[in-house]
């Protein structure tokens, strides 16, 4: 049996790190990038107003006057005049600041007027004032490679001039669900067979994590008709990630049709997800899952998630881990690391919260892990674990 973590590292190095490519701002959401940014321009590019006002010299604002007002300035404005020395000019939120202006009066703080204004507070030298620069200066970095796009982010390279940023490109994925018993709703089941879910989840999952997923469900358990459908899909997928056909059975299709192809099949010292496999066919990364839902479930956690999120870019590929005391017992089997799911709650009283099992140990009760909120992970040396035991948990 290999150990959990060594499977870990032989998925993320097949997986390696995906080049980099240009990408509209609009289709890099949650991408991570792969060059830093650096600014075109500064932020704010020019001093501008922060108020809706008028532009003045602080010195002509000493207390209560009422000044010519020489100039409007709305947003947008890009023939300001300098202002002369005795007058004020109207100016806007966001609108640039006339030369020789050096501080911005509220309009609430004047009577409005648009020839000639009344002030009824003395003006603060640089007051409503944003200067050129002062949230990002030009030719600086604004953002360093490997962030991930959040929204904030791309605002930010949007603001600093950017129309495309390189990012890792977004991995191709081919997901595909084998078992001659899946059927696809509507259709009525027959008994005997059950609705295909897996491959729904999978590719939920992994398009999350700002994958292209291409989806094959419900292949029927046969060599060659697996090769049929998988093979002319595959020239586009820098990954296949395929469900079911890999324990010990008679019909195991995806062991049967890549066994002696590239892909190696073992068990992992962990439950659920011990059967797996992985390797590369016809020099496509390759990943087979077993079938059972929550093994496929528990495998993305392990192996998958953090395999692509490295090659997408990301540095921060863990879950967040929290120790927890549990509320009620648990056994496990030995040698394998297990993977319950659980449910979470932060305490103030505990060092870290309580948390509890949801459902059994079966890879099958997927109803369970819908209602679960984190992984309790028990150790491969660890058979039991009673009321009040400190446990790892991975929060989901
Ligand atoms: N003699 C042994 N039998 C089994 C072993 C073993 O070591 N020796 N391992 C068990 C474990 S653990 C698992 S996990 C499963 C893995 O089996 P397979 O990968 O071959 O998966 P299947 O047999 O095709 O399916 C298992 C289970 O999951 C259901 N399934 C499969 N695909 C889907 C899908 N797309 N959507 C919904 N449900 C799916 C399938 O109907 C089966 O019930 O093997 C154990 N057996
Ligand atoms: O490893 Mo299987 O995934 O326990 O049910």
């Amino acid at each position: 049996m290999i150990s959990v973590d060594d499977y870990r590292d032989r998925v993320a190095a097949l997986l390696g790190t995906a080049p980099a490519t240009a990408m509209p701002l609009a289709a890099a959401a949650g991408l991570v990038l792969a060059e830093d940014v650096t600014a075109t321009v500064s932020l704010p590019p020019f001093d501008n107003s922060a108020m809706d006002g008028y532009a003045v010299r602080a010195t002509d604002v000493s207390g209560p006057v009422t000044l010519p007002v020489a100039d409007d300035i709305p947003a947008g404005r890009v023939d300001v005049r300098p202002l002369e020395p005795g007058t004020a000019h109207r100016i806007m939120t966001g609108a640039p600041l006339p030369p020789g202006a050096d501080a911005v009066v509220m309009v609430e703080d004047t009577d409005g007027g648009t020839s000639q204004v009344t002030i009824s507070v003395p003006a603060r030298e640089g007051a409503h004032i944003r200067r050129t620069g002062e949230d990002v200066v030009e030719g600086s970095v604004a953002l360093h490679a490997g962030t991930v796009l959040g929204h904030s982010q791309l605002g930010l390279a949007a603001a600093v001039g950017l129309a495309e940023v390189r990012v890792h490109r977004p991995l191709r994925v081919l997901v595909a669900s084998t078992g001659t018993e899946l059927i696809d709703a509507p259709a009525p089941l027959r008994h005997g067979q059950i609705y295909e879910s897996n491959s729904v989840m999978l590719a939920a999952a992994i398009r999350g994590l700002g994958c292209e997923v291409d989806v094959v469900r419900s292949v029927v358990d046969d060599v060659e008709e697996f090769r049929k459908v998988i093979e002319p899909k595959l020239a586009g997928a820098d990954l296949l990630v395929t469900s079911g056909g890999v324990s010990a059975g008679a019909y195991e299709v995806v062991k049967d049709a890549l066994t002696g192809q590239g892909v190696e099949f073992a068990k992992i010292a962990m439950q659920p997800g011990g059967p797996q496999g992985c390797g590369r066919w016809q020099g496509v990364p390759v990943v087979t899952l077993p079938g059972n839902p929550v093994s496929v479930l528990v495998s993305f956690e392990a192996f998958l998630r953090p395999a692509i999120l490295t090659a997408l870019g990301h540095t921060d590929v863990s879950r967040r881990r929290v120790r927890a005391r549990l509320n009620e017992e648990m056994s496990s089997p030995a040698g394998r690391r297990q993977y319950r799911r659980g449910v979470f709650t932060p305490s103030d009283r505990e060092v870290t919260g309580l948390v509890g099992p949801r459902g059994g140990p079966g890879s099958h009760l997927l109803g369970a892990f819908t209602q679960a909120n984190c992984l309790i992970v028990l150790p491969e040396d660890v058979t039991s674990v009673a009321v009040g035991d400190e446990v790892e948990v991975l929060l989901l």
